[in-house]
């Protein structure tokens, strides 16, 4: 019989195979989500020149010296100064310039007075706001009574306080969120060098399969693992390609993935990797003896000729298979058929390579151990590395664990329990029985 292998011997073996991608310029909004090829350096300064963090008056400090609401400082209005605004007028003893948020301080100015600090130039008790320009023009002229002091610098932004030229904005290998697009595109940058997003083709396979939506006849289901493995694609940060079930026929089959290999960075199939007399991924892909990392295949058109169907110590997930083919030896992972076993192999194998391709440095999910919230023992089939599902609660404080229940039985059929549970329990090779309050490890699923 051949070997078995492990859990982490089957993920390693597809993490030796699976090399980022290379990298693309993309437009910043393309490229949310990935990762940056290089460090990017700022330009120029940001803010790139001193600016108010108020509305209201650009004035000399000394002006300002002492003035209260008893005792205003009286100002004449030289001009508006709003956010955009060039050939900026120069304040002088007694004057000020009337300024908004983010514009420019003008020369002479050393300070900003916020127009709630003032009569906003209408002669009688402090203002709470500006009048719109289009409606009172006259308020970018006349007098305007200043009613406390401010400091040197009061309400100013000084030119590169936010992040000054020359020095690192974002490092290689960050993970491009909204937050670091919008630095981006603060520091004037349209476009990135990222790893592109995987470009994932999924493929289920069964003559059984109907799309939902269709009414079933006899002995037909509903094909729910294209659904669910596009859906984890795609969370897992890919462009994912659901091309739909594909009848058991072995030759539609290899024609459909030779069709479907020119927009694939990865293909994933589900089902028919079994010992039936009718898995057709096993039929179409390893009609002719598997091989790996050995000798070249010349044969421009190979599909399938570099997939290994192994059988894994785990559960769900036993049957696997591996391989890398057509011209460009794009990596394939053909996941077994049922539901449950579907969705935990991409969680296991699919993901790691898919954050692999993506350039990430951490390809695996965090564990975290918690206690098992049970009324009575579960059992695990030794040999196995079982993953349950479950529903964990993170702890109450920090250093304290959190608990984990079990979400429905073990069968790999039980898609219902599957959409209640947000965590898997790994359980490991050896252990056969899990004691209630017994401490275990937890994926959790976010
Ligand atoms: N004699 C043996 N039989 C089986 C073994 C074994 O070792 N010896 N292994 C079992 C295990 S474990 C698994 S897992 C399955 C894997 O089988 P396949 O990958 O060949 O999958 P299928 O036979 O095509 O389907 C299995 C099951 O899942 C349903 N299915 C398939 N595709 C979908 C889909 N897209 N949406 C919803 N449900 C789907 C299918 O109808 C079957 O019920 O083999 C065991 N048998
Ligand atoms: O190992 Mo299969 O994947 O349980 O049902």
């Amino acid at each position: 019989m051949s070997k078995t292998w492990s859990v982490d011997e089957h993920l390693e073996d597809i993490l030796r195979s699976v090399r980022p991608l290379d990298p693309i310029e993309l437009n910043l909004l393309d490229a949310q989500g990935c990762i940056l090829v290089d460090d990017v350096v700022v330009p120029t300064a940001l803010p790139p020149f001193d600016n108010s963090s108020m509305d209201g008056y650009a004035v000399r400090t000394a002006d300002v010296d002492g003035a209260s609401e008893e005792f205003p400082a009286v100002l004449s209005v030289i001009g508006d100064i709003a956010a955009g605004s060039q050939g900026l007028p120069t304040v002088a003893s007694g004057e000020a310039a009337r300024i908004m948020t983010g514009a420019p301080l003008p020369p002479g100015a050393e300070a900003v007075v916020p127009v709630e600090w003032t009569d906003g130039g209408t002669g009688g008790g402090p203002a709470d706001a500006m009048p719109a320009h289009s409606d009172a023009p006259e308020g970018a002229s006349g007098q305007v009574r200043v009613h406390r002091p401010v400091l040197p610098r009061q309400h100013v932004r000084a030119k590169g306080s936010d992040v000054k030229p020359g020095t690192v904005a974002l490092k290689a290998g960050t993970v491009l969120g909204p937050a670091q697009v919008g630095l981006l595109a603060a520091i004037g940058r349209g476009a990135v060098t990222v790893r592109p997003r995987p470009r994932v083709v999924v493929l289920s396979t069964g003559s059984e399969l109907v799309t939902p939506g269709e009414p079933l006849g006899p002995g037909q289901i509903h094909d729910a693992n294209s659904f669910v493995l596009t859906a984890a694609a795609r969370a897992a940060g890919a462009i994912p390609y659901r091309v739909g079930a594909v009848a058991d026929d072995a030759d539609t089959l290899r024609a459909t993935i030779e069709d479907q290999l020119i927009r694939a960075d990865l293909v994933i199939t589900s089902g028919g990797v079994s010992v039936g007399a009718y898995d057709v991924v096993k039929e179409a892909l390893s009609r002719v003896e598997a091989f790996r990392g050995g000798e070249e295949d010349d044969r421009e058109d190979a599909v399938g000729d570099a997939v290994e169907f192994r059988r894994l110590a785990m559960q769900p997930g036993k049957p696997q298979g591996f391989g890398l083919i057509g011209p460009d030896r794009t990596p394939i992972l053909t996941l077994p058929g049922n539901p449950v076993s579907a969705y935990v192999s991409f969680e296991l194998f699919v993901r790691p390579a898919l954050r692999t391709l993506m350039g990430q440095e951490s390809v695996r999910r965090r564990t975290v151990r918690a206690r098992l919230a049970v009324d009575s023992p579960l059992t695990s089939p030794e040999g196995k590395r079982q993953f349950l599902r479950g529903d964990y609660t993170p702890p109450g404080e920090e250093g304290e664990l959190g608990t984990v229940r079990a979400v429905g039985g073990a069968g790999s059929h039980l898609i219902a329990a599957l959409a209640q549970a947000n965590a898997l329990i790994d359980v490991p090779e050896k252990t056969d029985r899990l004691a209630p309050g017994e401490e275990v490890t937890v994926v959790p699923l976010d």
